[in-house]
């Protein structure tokens, strides 16, 4: 992936990222470095090499090794580094608000002790708020190839931290894993827990997927829904209703949802009037972090700084925060809005 220049009103602009995987922001460095530090041998033999591999043709080809990239995750040190390592990026690039997901089922299958993950990923997140004086929400994501109890496993498990989660997502695999399997699990997630609920939807999956997640399982937001186009009484509603769709361009052309950003559908269903965000989803992997898709997508699709500075603002306007809060986020955003 060549360097994408960032325009100055895109570093300034303040932004919410609402869909990144913490997993998928280890960089090659990072992941040769922790397996070293813990003694674990990588079919790589240094960062290029990993590098080299990342050449994906479809969710599942990524997925394969993202799951192999996160077993370099030991202790909790290591989800501490890791959550800490990217907000200090996302700061850098005037994030000012950060919804992360976490994977549990990723880590507590491998014998990693729940509460070091968690004790540990929350701690940074706390830190970083101190720091630089960012807000930020933790989204726990189950993992749809999984059956219904072992989600439902996962959210007990992570039921001590109940009131310092602010949400349940769902990713994995897509095709042959609809939203509609996990009903059960989002009413505990919703209505025991008192979470705000999303899910990857129409990434690889049709628009069915993205009716079965805001029908069935009521989610607020919807991961991806690129694909929601195909079917435009749903574009209507999302459109009606303000869903926000949490947008990942360069993650969409890695994984082939689009051959290439100049074909990539985020500047129409913008101009079809849905609430779009825009995202890194695993920025490690797809070679940008949240300034360069924006940039990647006013290059391609010829956007002006002011469908980018209403994509920024509508990540204010979706995060699960609180009312005040929101006022002041959008106050600052304001100050940045484009005189033409
Ligand atoms: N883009 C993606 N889609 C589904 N699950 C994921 N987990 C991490 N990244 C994902
Ligand atoms: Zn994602």
């Amino acid at each position: 992936m060549t360097d994408i220049e960032i325009s100055p009103f895109i570093a300034d602009l303040p932004k919410a990222e609402l869909h990144m995987h913490l997993e998928g922001s280890l960089e090659p460095e990072t992941l040769i470095r922790l397996a070293g530090r813990n003694g674990l041998k990588l079919p790589y033999a240094d960062a290029e090499a990993v590098r080299r591999a990342y050449s994906f043709d479809s969710l599942q080809s990524f997925l394969d090794l993202f799951y192999l990239g996160l077993t370099v995750l030991q202790t909790g040190r290591d989800f501490y580094d890791m959550t800490a390592a990217y907000l200090a990026r996302a700061a850098r690039e005037n994030v000012r608000h950060a919804e992360v997901f976490l994977s549990p089922q990723a880590h507590v299958r491998r014998g990693i002790p729940i509460a070091e993950v968690m004790d540990n990923v929350l701690a940074a997140l706390a830190d970083a708020g101190v720091r630089f004086g960012m807000s930020s929400g933790l989204i726990v994501v189950i993992q749809r190839q999984f059956d219904e109890s072992d989600a439902l496993d996962m959210i007990a498990a992570v039921k001590p931290w109940r009131d310092r989660i602010v949400g349940l997502g769902m990713g994995g695999p897509e095709l042959g894993n609809p939203p509609s399997k996990f009903t059960r699990a989002y009413d505990v997630g919703r209505c025991d827990c008192g979470w705000h609920t999303m899910a990857h939807a129409g990434e690889e999956g049709g628009a069915d997927y993205v009716r079965d997640a805001l029908h069935t399982l009521k989610c607020e937001r919807i991961d991806h829904g690129v694909r929601c186009e195909t079917d435009p009484d749903l574009v209507r509603e999302l459109a009606e209703r303000g869903i926000p769709l949490t947008v990942c361009p360069m993650s969409n052309c890695m994984l082939n949802v689009f051959p290439d950003m100049a074909s990539h559908n985020i500047r129409r269903l913008h101009e079809a009037g849905l609430c779009i965000t825009v995202n890194s989803d695993d920025p490690s992997y797809f070679g940008g972090y949240i300034n360069a898709n924006f940039a990647a997508i006013q290059a391609s699709l010829g956007l002006a700084d002011k469908d980018l500075w209403q994509m920024a603002r509508n990540g204010f306007t979706s995060a699960f925060i609180s009312e005040e809060q929101r006022r002041i986020y959008l106050d600052e955003i304001e100050a940045h809005r484009p005189k033409v």
